[in-house]
């Protein structure tokens, strides 16, 4: 879909078209009412201010459709599929990588009882354990900000794309 179209279309077919990009209804519900776009980075910005209003319990929501980082997300969804090609760089051929994400991810839901969350597109497995191991060292405020942010930017990578 370009953004004439998701200009054009019906709220209920526009907000389908975004609701891959994560799986909180209202937010994508706010989007669709801001239309008419005049370009994409206009449409990028008004997900961007709207996604400022998340906290702890959309966090919650989010995570629901977020895959483990070295989990192969299950299911024929489009979430799903996204989540895999976003985790394409890491290597789960390379058992140790794989086993110390394992550890990590467990040792992260001990301390901040959810699943970790990072922007996995664009980053190795050894990039995303260093992210992983430092954040372990948060606070859960700290946390919350930052899982937050990770939260944001794999919307909005999503979001462009599906306009691209
Ligand atoms: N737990 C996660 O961080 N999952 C994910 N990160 C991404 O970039 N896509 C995911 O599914």
């Amino acid at each position: 879909m370009n953004l004439t179209q998701f200009n054009q279309v019906s709220a209920a077919d526009a907000q389908h078209s975004i609701e891959h990009c994560v799986a909180l209804p209202e937010w994508a519900a706010a989007v669709v009412d801001a239309r008419p776009y005049a370009s994409l980075a206009a449409l990028l910005a008004q997900a961007e201010s709207l996604s400022q209003t998340w906290d702890g319990v959309a966090l919650a929501q989010a995570l629901t459709a977020h895959p483990r980082i070295g989990e192969r997300a299950g299911g024929s969804g489009k979430e799903a599929a996204l989540s895999r090609s976003e985790q394409g760089q890491v290597n789960a051929a390379d058992l140790p990588l794989a086993q110390a994400l394992q550890a990590g991810n467990a040792a992260y839901e001990q301390r901040f009882s959810q699943v970790f969350l990072i922007r996995a597109k664009g980053r190795s497995g050894e990039q995303i354990l260093t992210e992983l191991q430092r954040r372990l060292q948060n606070d859960a405020q700290q946390e919350q900000h930052e899982a937050l942010q990770q939260l944001r930017d794999i919307t909005l990578l999503r979001l462009e794309e599906t306009f691209r």
